[in-house]
């Protein structure tokens, strides 16, 4: 380990942000009901231009009107490359109720555009008297935001969290696709009359991981926007969960059960953790650092590799 400890990120369940528009009043129940950790009612892209107002409304309104019982809430606000972020945050920090949890700010492109977001919030706070300070969660959608992940990642000590937003990623890259997450048809190598397919969201997502495990901040992997594909969410979130992501986000209902599943380390994976963590209790014991489980290597490093499911599990299960 460096000098510098790696910071903790929150301990919160992550495992599936469910998204929905915030010009949809009617699916807001049906949210709140669901078994998602995390909740983003979006003023952004799933919000037309002529909507944004109402949207906006409709938003501060549920804040306080509907039971979100204990899930993180968050709201996306529109990007500062368009005039509606402003009064998004502005009217979040005046009008709504301590519920607000989070603001989710999209596009982000450098740490200026955290730094910007945070003095508005923070002279709002102040001046409304909020008790609760208000926390971060970013995009990283566009090439600037993959370029610059790491000091992003270290902006603000409100940043909890950070996505990998595959559809505006895709375009602002200029990816030729139209799809959004998992596997890409032209995506391929080719062997022997056999097409192998790769990843393209691999790259970015681990440059997420590593900048987020670097400042404290939480990993969660974005949309997969074929919802009728369920085995296809499946090996992506899988894929993220390797990497060391915390959780997935769900634009349709069907997507949080699958989330929630892959995310959650299983009995057998936190059984096993835990036997290795016995272990080394008993190599320890002995005054070996190193020792033999199952037929393979365990050694000082297996102990912290257990500890992250043995600590994702119990955070879960609260
Ligand atoms: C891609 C880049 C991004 O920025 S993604 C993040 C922004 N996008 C969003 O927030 C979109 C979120 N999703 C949606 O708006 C809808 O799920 C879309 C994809 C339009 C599909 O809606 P719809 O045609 O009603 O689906 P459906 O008939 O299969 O619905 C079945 C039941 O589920 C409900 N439902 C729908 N969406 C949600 C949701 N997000 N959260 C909670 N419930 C939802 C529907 O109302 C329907 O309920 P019921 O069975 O009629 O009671
Ligand atoms: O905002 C999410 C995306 O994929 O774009
Ligand atoms: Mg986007």
């Amino acid at each position: 380990m460096s000098f510098k400890i790696q910071p903790a990120a929150p301990a919160r369940p992550n495992r599936c942000q469910l998204f929905g528009p915030g010009s949809r009043p009617a699916i807001f129940e049906k949210m709140a009901a669901s078994d998602a950790d995390v909740i983003n009612l979006d003023l952004e892209d799933s919000v037309a231009p002529s909507d944004k107002d109402s949207a906006r409304a409709n938003v501060i309104a549920a804040i306080s009107d509907v039971d979100w019982g204990n899930k993180t809430f968050s709201v996306r606000i529109n990007g500062l490359d368009t005039p509606f972020w402003y009064r998004d945050v502005v009217d979040l920090l005046e009008q709504a109720g301590e519920r607000l949890d989070q603001i989710m700010i999209p596009k982000v492109g450098c740490a200026g555009d955290i730094y910007a977001v945070d003095a508005l919030v923070t002279a709002v706070e102040a001046a409304k008297g909020r008790a609760k300070r208000i926390s971060f969660e970013v995009i990283i959608e566009s090439a600037a935001g993959i370029a610059h992940v790491e000091e992003i990642a270290a902006a603000s000590p409100r940043l909890q969290a950070m996505s990998l937003g595959a559809a505006d990623f895709a375009a602002s890259m200029g990816m030729q696709t139209t799809g959004i997450g998992g596997t890409q048809e032209n995506y391929y190598m080719h062997r022997d009359g056999q097409k192998h397919w790769s990843d393209p969201w691999h790259w970015a997502q681990a440059a997420i991981v590593a900048a987020c495990r670097t400042h404290g901040v939480l990993p969660v992997d974005g949309p997969f926007g074929d919802f009728s594909d369920d085995e296809g969410f499946r090996a992506q979130a899988r894929r993220s969960a390797t990497l060391g992501m915390v959780g997935k986000w769900a634009i349709h209902p069907k997507q949080v059960a699958i989330a929630n599943e892959v995310f959650t380390p299983s009995a057998e994976a936190v059984a096993e953790a835990r036997e290795i963590l016995a272990a080394m209790e008993a190599a320890k014991a002995k005054g070996e650092g190193a020792t033999v489980y199952k037929g393979r290597l365990v050694d000082i490093a297996s102990i912290k590799q257990a500890e992250v499911i043995v600590r994702q599990s119990e955070m879960i299960s609260g």
